[in-house]
């Protein structure tokens, strides 16, 4: 230890019994000093007086070699020296010990970290007496710490990313079960309900109606199912577009929703028709006033872009129990009444009535019979001729229609031909009765009569068949007709839908030298400027108009306003439907070109038109 021993206290006395007690506890306390594991010095007026062993070791001095050393030789740096210093004066003068850790130099200058507390030797009076220094190495320890430190970051951070990817991973999981729930719910839904209109539709019909039926015999009460159509939708959808047709399906179902109430189910079965469910009822008459306000409701007009267009609902209605206890029967008995109440005048509702089922399968066979109608040559072409005004010449013809059913005779092509739109059977049709026209034209020709035009109608569905122009083509070709000879007519309808393809269409006619005519005019949405655009020759005013053209104010102003309108564009004007003098002269006096009506000529079969040929009315 150190080179001195310690010194006594100088009051103290050594000698004797007491003396040697004193010397017993200073070899004690020496033999302590010497060997303790921690380094101890003591200082006074910041000089080293003594260190033991350990902190002479710990410090890399010698034996004795630190004695009356300054006490800035042990601290890493100048500063630190000066800052504990400052620090220890303050605590030890309040009577505190210091613990503190620093790092500290050793002579060759390397340097540790050491736990140092400082204490004074006399307490009561710190400022006099010296002070003792334990050093304590604790670089193991803080390496152990610092290691200890790092590896609980490093777990820290790695439970942190393990719960992000756990969270993530969670989060994932719980979107792809909400994905497939939503897409389980949309599956269920598309399986359940229509598209267009998200109305539930036939299979989700059926299970609620089953359902109703179940509760109606437990309960008791009335079960109501209507069947409604849309009459002439097919008419709007074909000319007018499908989008407008399908944007009228959503309105239309909408309003058909509003009128229903909570428990009440309204279903689209495809097409125009809707059904709908109506548990709960007491009787018929609930039904009907439904029906009633339902048709009131579904026949306001609908505006669509810039349309105001109307349609006209049927309905048939089927009831539980007096009709039929399953989901098949009271649907089919509903459609029936609604093919009848259609038969009878549309915009009405019928009830199933035993009779029904007979209405709605001739509607069938009707349609079957079409089928056949072109192989069987049960059609015929009547002609009813059209004069020009200021000569009495007779200018024209338009080729009608008829067909000869083998059991019902003439029927009326306006009862056939909307059957033919809807089933796309006027497409051949329409052939048919072009090379028929285009064949009696040969035909005439071939016996040297002098042959007027002849003016074919053209269905909105014809009119957007992809064939129709290679098929007038053909017909003309194989015929040999010169195409001055060949007038078509299309309704106002067909001719402002698809305008530009409309355009190009009537385009290529015009080119070929067919003249264009828009039939039934003033019922349509023209407009002025679209008029003028299309390469059309003639005008033809609407029979409705000219009906009531004496009696009625506002049709005589309509037909002095299409007659001025076509005069405005250069177009030709013929008057469909006269009927009689009176408004012959009317006509004649607004400058309408030409007539077509009873008055002059019913349509005639071909062999009674052609004396015709030639003369005035
Ligand atoms: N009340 C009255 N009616 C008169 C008078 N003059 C002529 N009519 C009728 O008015 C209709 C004129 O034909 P539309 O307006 O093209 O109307 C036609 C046309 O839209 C359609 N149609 C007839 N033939 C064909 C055809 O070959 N193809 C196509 N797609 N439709 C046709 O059927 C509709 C009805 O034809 P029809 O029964 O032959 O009826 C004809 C004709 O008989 C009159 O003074 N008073």
């Amino acid at each position: 230890m150190s080179k001195r021993e310690p010194h006594p206290p100088e009051s103290s006395p050594v000698a004797g019994e007491g003396g040697s007690l004193l010397r017993q506890t200073i070899l004690e306390y020496q033999a302590i000093f010497d060997h303790a594991p921690v380094g101890i010095a003591l200082s006074r007026n910041r000089r080293i007086q003594h260190a033991n062993r350990r902190f002479e070791e710990m410090f890399g001095w010698s034996h004795g070699g630190l004695e009356d050393q300054p006490g800035s030789v042990t601290w890493a740096t100048p500063e630190s020296y000066v800052e504990v210093g400052r620090l220890a004066a303050q605590r030890l003068a309040r009577g505190e010990l210091l613990e503190i850790e620093r790092e500290m130099r050793r002579r060759d200058g390397s340097t540790f970290w050491a736990r140092v507390r400082a204490m004074p030797i006399e307490p009561e009076h710190p400022s006099k007496g010296a002070t003792v220094w334990i050093i304590e190495d604790i670089t193991e320890q803080r390496q152990a710490m610092q290691t200890l430190q790092v590896s609980q970051h490093e777990l820290e951070a790695r439970v942190k990313e393990r719960t992000e990817a756990l969270a993530l991973a969670y989060a994932q999981l719980r979107r792809e079960t909400e994905e497939r729930e939503t897409a389980e719910n949309q599956v269920r839904h598309l399986a359940e309900h229509d598209a267009l209109t998200g109305l539930p539709n036939r299979r989700l019909l059926e299970l609620r109606l089953r359902q109703a039926l179940h509760d109606a015999r437990e309960q008791g009460g009335c079960v109501a199912v209507m069947f409604m159509d849309l009459d002439r939708f097919k008419t709007i959808n074909d000319s007018l577009g499908h989008v407008v047709g399908d944007r009228l399906l959503q309105q239309v179902a909408l309003r058909v929703h509003q009128c229903m109430r909570r428990p009440d189910t309204v279903a689209r079965l495809g097409g125009d028709e809707f059904v709908m469910l109506l548990p709960g009822l007491s009787g018929a008459g609930d039904a009907a006033m439904v029906a009633s306000q339902l048709i009131d409701e579904v026949a306001k007009p609908y505006e669509i872009d810039t349309l105001e267009l109307r349609v006209t609902p049927s309905v048939g209605i089927s009831l539980f129990p007096d009709h039929g206890d399953t989901p098949d029967v009271l649907v089919g008995k509903a459609s029936a009444a609604m093919y009848q109440a259609k038969a009878q005048g549309r915009r009405s509702y019928l009830f199933f009535s035993g009779q029904t089922d007979a209405s709605s399968s001739q509607r069938l066979l009707l349609e079957n019979d079409l089928h056949r109608a072109i192989e069987r040559g049960e059609f015929v072409l009547h002609y009813q001729p059209r004069y020009e005004l200021a000569s009495g010449m007779l200018c024209a013809c338009e080729a009608l229609l008829r067909w000869q059913h083998p059991t019902r005779g003439s029927i009326s092509p306006v009862e056939f031909v909307p059957l033919a739109e809807e089933s796309g059977l006027v497409v051949p049709i329409g052939e048919w009765v072009l090379r028929e026209a285009c064949q009696q034209l040969q035909r005439w020709h071939a016996k040297g009569l002098d042959v007027c035009p002849i003016s074919v109608n053209i269905s909105a569905r014809q009119f957007r068949s992809l064939e129709l122009l290679s098929m007038i083509r053909s017909v003309l070709d194989e015929t040999g007709v010169d195409p001055r000879l060949l007038e078509v007519e299309i309704t106002e309808t067909t001719l402002m839908h698809n305008t530009e393809e409309t355009l190009s269409i009537l385009g290529q006619l015009h080119a070929l030298g067919i003249k264009i005519s828009v039939d039934d005019f003033g019922t349509g949405y023209s407009s002025l400027a679209y008029l003028k655009r299309f390469p059309v020759d003639l005008l033809k005013i609407d029979r409705s108009f000219v009906h009531d053209l004496v009696t009625d104010a506002d049709d005589a102003i309509i037909v002095s306003a299409i007659i001025g309108l076509a005069r405005s564009l250069q177009l030709r004007v013929v008057a469909e439907g006269v009927e009689t003098p009176e408004q012959v002269d009317f006509l004649k006096r607004r400058g309408c070109d030409e007539v077509q009506g009873f008055l002059f000529s019913k349509p005639l079969p071909a062999a009674q038109i052609e004396s015709l040929f030639n003369l005035r009315y």
